[in-house]
């Protein structure tokens, strides 16, 4: 008796198909050999997305194959594969690993008797590859030229046809296996088919993919049935699983998935199975000894790059910032409001965190830093020196413990380092690493991967260091050798800077603290000297000779405490929304005023702006103050140049303020704008002509036709509109974000500004405290 269920009836209305068809089908007739959970989603995704001209199934189960044709899903199906695979061009395999090896007999049987073509793609969806190959070996005298093994990463708790989903596969990894006796068109058409169905495909050797799973897959489903036996065989058990907290349930999630299907990946995987479990064993051995020594320094290590790396790995495959943004494509929808009042406290100086934990990891002895911006930027740098194997306890409150390792105690991180979107860490880290006696890869998400990376290559390279700018035009990844390997020391050098960059002077003065002989960078105009000021407070001598900078390799750093000052670069937004609004009067307390970022109160000093310093004291080699600022009328001006690189960040805010003043402000010499995380020239040229100001884009600047109005007899009059409402986008720039949140205290309609969540890369909270001192911010996440 046949088994064969066929759905002619069915036919007609079935035959509909989405309007995102692949024309024509990919396949003739595909054949999905078993209708559990992975097979029937596949089946469903291939139906809906008119992948086959034809579907057909193989499963015991005929109930299940009855009502799939039923549901119009399939056109016919069978328990017997004979009945149903013939002409197939595709055949699916969705069986239990280990019966595998059972339907490649049926396959050889139905290819001798021509019932399928010798060229018939045969793939399957198990988790398990090297046994697969295996088995098509011991069947087949040679392996079809149509075998692709595979491996869709997707699954879900339940089981069965019922439990399908036709979107089980979307933006989920399909690893395919490249055998070299497989026909190039039969993996293309494969790849073809999962992209059709949404997934992500990539390729990977059999050995490999067995081994990474082993590790990501079976290893933790391993453990957690192993702990559900180890507690259910206390005497206890009853009170261990009434009183089992949420830690047990999320880690024994998994120990409720289908025993069988679980014992043949065990003992189909074993051998990299075992040396998963063999290494494994060794870490739970090293955790249990730093227990009974009580060694807190490396157990918090242990735990911090743990907690961390837990984070990290996600951001790092997503090219995302660091911190868990709820939504990763968040808006502010802004309502204008006119004035601004209050005494705040800004977070800590970017800059200055990033240089506390490189300075305090390669330091002898422990660094405790306070006032720490805990930002994504500086966050980045963070974890690189923790992949790094630093030990550094915190952030809490911004407050951390760094146990330095001194000059040459960094280790080779396992991973690229990851520098999300922050220039400074690529920049500056580069110099550290290219010193190092190991390879390291820098790699950044998609924004920081397209800025210039050969302005710190091309002079590492005449110091001796053999790095690559890895992407498309001197971009990152860059790929560093290590010393090691090249074999000799870098070399100091003079070095002529062509721009007035702190972040490669930083790179070639951090690179030159382990080359033979002096390292001096010569800059064109000042740029910011926070990297001098902190080797000097950890007692390494810089010498500073006007514009020419030097230090000498070879010497060591000393570890100690940093106070964080709060950052200017911050500070600037909520400077301009009081000048530019009326009945406004800000304090912002213990700002950084180091004279080589001061550019903006010299700048908005120069526009007339109520400005005054107090409270002026050092923190940590750093002068703060408290600044004040009032409503003010301002008038445009001719930028001086040597400005700029004083006040490089401040300018998207910068210009908000010249719209507001009365008559022209002109920039230039300010081409750098154009490298940021944004070209920051054009995109808030662009917001602020849709905001309706008049502006023109020059080479290297900007020229903004202030609409400020002249003050009457000393009065201030900031109540005009200046600024229309609309929509901005921030192009994933904290700065744009936040320059034209600034811009609604003088706009007449509401401002929507997309793309904020990047404002966490340097001022997280920056909303909250807008809020706070009168301004109308909603942070909408309905975008995620
Ligand atoms: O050294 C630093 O910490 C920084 C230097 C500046 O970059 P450039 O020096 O490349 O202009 C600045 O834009 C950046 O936000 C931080
Ligand atoms: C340019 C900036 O930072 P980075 O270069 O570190 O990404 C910035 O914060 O404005």
């Amino acid at each position: 008796m046949s088994n064969a269920v066929s759905s002619q009836q069915n036919k007609q209305k079935n035959n509909k198909r989405s309007p995102l068809n692949v024309k024509p089908p990919l396949f003739k007739q595909v054949c999905v050999i078993g209708l559990g959970l992975i097979g029937a989603s596949l089946a469903q995704a291939i139906k809906d997305n008119g992948v086959s001209e034809r579907l057909v199934a193989v499963d015991r189960h005929v109930p299940s194959l009855e009502e799939a044709i039923q549901d119009g899903l399939l056109d016919a199906g069978s328990s017997v594969f004979d009945d149903v695979v013939s002409g197939s061009d595709l055949i699916v395999l969705a069986v239990p690993v280990q019966a595998v090896q059972a339907v490649f007999v049926d396959i050889k049987n139905a290819m001798d008797s021509g019932q399928l073509a010798t060229d018939c793609i045969i793939t399957d969806v198990c988790s398990t590859k090297v046994n697969i190959i295996e088995a098509a070996r011991t069947v087949f005298t040679s392996l079809p030229i149509g075998l692709v093994p595979a491996h869709p990463i997707a699954g879900a708790e339940n089981s069965g046809y019922h439990a399908r989903r036709a979107t089980l596969f979307v933006n989920h990894s399909v690893i395919i296996c490249n055998l070299p006796t497989t026909n190039l068109s039969a993996v293309a058409n494969l790849r073809q088919l999962w992209e059709a169905v949404g997934a992500m495909v990539m390729t990977m050797e059999a050995e490999h993919h067995d081994a990474i799973l082993a590790h990501t897959s079976h290893l933790p489903h391993l453990l957690a049935f192993n702990l559900v036996e180890q507690l259910a065989s206390h005497d206890d058990n009853l009170d261990m699983f009434r009183y089992a907290a949420g830690g047990f349930r999320d880690f024994t999630r998994i120990a409720a998935s289908d025993p069988k299907m679980w014992h043949d990946i065990f003992f189909a995987n074993q051998s990299a199975i075992v040396s998963a479990l063999d290494e494994y064993s060794v870490y739970l051995q090293d955790i249990r000894q730093l227990i009974i020594d009580k060694d807190s320094t490396a157990l918090m290590g242990l735990l911090g790059r743990a907690q961390a790396a837990r984070r990290h790995f996600g951001h790092m495959l997503a090219s995302t910032p660091y911190t868990d943004t709820p939504a990763m494509s968040a808006s502010y929808l802004i309502t204008p409001s006119n004035t601004v009042t209050g005494t705040i406290a800004i977070p800590g100086d970017k800059s200055i965190s990033h240089r506390s934990i490189m300075l305090g990891s390669l330091a002898t002895g422990v660094t405790n830093v306070t006032g720490f911006l805990e930002g994504e930027d500086a966050l980045a740098t963070l974890q690189a020196f923790r992949d790094m194997g630093v030990t550094i306890e915190g952030p809490d409150n911004g407050k951390l413990t760094i146990h330095g390792v001194g000059m040459n105690g960094l280790k080779p991180s396992k991973t690229p380092l990851y520098m999300g979107n922050s220039g400074t860490s690529m920049r500056l880290l580069a110099g550290i690493l290219a010193a190092q006696s190991f390879d390291s890869v820098l790699t950044g998400d998609t924004s920081l991967n397209k800025r210039p990376m050969e302005r710190v290559a091309a002079p590492l390279r005449q110091m001796g260091a053999v790095i690559q700018s890895t992407g498309h035009s001197g971009t990152a990844p860059l790929s560093i050798t290590g010393r090691d390997n090249v074999g000799k020391p870098l070399q100091g050098v003079d070095y002529d800077m062509p721009v007035a960059s702190a972040q490669v002077k930083s790179c070639l003065l951090l690179a030159g603290l382990w080359s033979e002989g002096t390292t001096t960078v010569i800059q064109p105009e000042v740029s910011r000297d926070h990297t001098e000021r902190m080797l000097s407070a950890f007692g390494y001598p810089v010498t500073v000779d006007g514009n020419r900078i030097s230090v000498e390799g070879g010497g060591t750093l000393t570890g100690g405490d940093i106070a964080v000052p709060a950052d200017i670069s911050s500070a600037a937004f909520f400077m301009v929304a009081a000048a530019i609004s009326q009945d406004s009067e800000l304090t912002l307390t213990q700002v950084g005023i180091n004279p080589t970022r001061t550019g903006v109160i010299d700048i908005l000093k120069l526009m007339q702006a109520d400005i005054s310093l107090s409270n002026e004291t050092h923190v940590g080699g750093e002068p703060v103050a408290d600044i004040t600022i009032r409503s003010s009328s301002l008038v445009g001006i001719e930028i001086p140049e040597y400005l700029v690189p004083l006040a490089i960040d401040e300018f998207p805010v910068l210009f908000v303020a010249a719209s507001c003043a009365q008559g022209r402000t002109v920039l230039t010499g300010a081409k750098e704008l154009r490298v940021k995380e944004s070209d920051r020239i054009a995109v808030m040229a662009d917001g602020l002509k849709t905001l309706g100001v008049d502006c023109t884009v020059t080479d290297d600047g900007l020229i903004i036709e202030g609409q400020g109005i002249q003050s009457q007899n000393g009065e201030v009059n900031n109540n005009q509109p200046v600024f229309g409402g609309g929509h901005i986008t921030s192009h994933h720039d904290h700065r744009i974000a936040m320059s034209f949140s600034v811009a609604s205290l003088r706009a007449s309609e509401q401002i929507i500004i997309e793309g904020v969540e990047t404002v966490n890369t340097s001022f997280p909270g920056f909303a909250e405290l807008a809020n706070q001192i009168g301004m109308s911010i909603q942070v909408d996440h309905s975008k995620a």
